[in-house]
């Protein structure tokens, strides 16, 4: 039987017991995991949008995620791979805690100028725990009153 090692591809419990593992470092997660905890993406786990990912809450028996969805297509390969480089040092504990990412290029049936193709579409996403008490710009800016609250 193959041997898998630190950097194999989680499954759903291993994401379970990273989350509570403080210490466990971040993986490659698979496409389906976390399309299966977001409901595929669904519109209604949407937590928030940024510059350049929209932001999914993906649900797990015990605790919750946060799924990055760097859906621009303009997010090179070059810069995705920066981020997640970065992101792997970056461990600290005011920084929300990276636990995996993902890099799949998927084939998806569309038309193009009235000819029908495979057209190759790359998933760049990020997973990361989930805070509950939302952007800290809101405390920031003043629009939740109340800072003892956030900290
Ligand atoms: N780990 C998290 N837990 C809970 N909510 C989160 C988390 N990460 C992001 N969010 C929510 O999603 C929103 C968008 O995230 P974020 O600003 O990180 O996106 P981005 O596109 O990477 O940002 P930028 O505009 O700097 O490129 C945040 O304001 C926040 O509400």
């Amino acid at each position: 039987m193959a041997k898998r090692d630190s950097q194999s591809i989680v499954t759903r419990s291993e994401l379970e017991g990273m989350l509570r593992d403080e210490t466990a470092g971040p993986k490659a997660t698979p496409l389906s995991l976390l399309a299966e905890i977001t409901y595929g993406f669904s519109h209604k786990q949407k937590i928030g949008q940024g510059g350049s990912a929209v932001v999914y809450q993906g649900i797990l028996q015990k605790g919750n995620v946060a799924v990055k969805s760097l859906s621009n297509p303009y997010v090179h390969e070059k810069e995705f791979k920066r981020e997640v480089e970065c992101l792997m040092i970056a461990k600290h504990k005011n920084v929300v805690r990276f636990l995996g990412y993902c890099a799949d290029t998927q084939g998806r049936a569309e038309k193009y100028e009235g000819e029908f193709v495979i057209a190759d579409v790359q998933q760049k996403l990020l997973c990361f725990e989930y805070l509950p008490k939302g952007s800290l710009d809101k405390y920031i800016t003043g629009r939740i009153i109340g800072m003892q609250n956030f900290f």
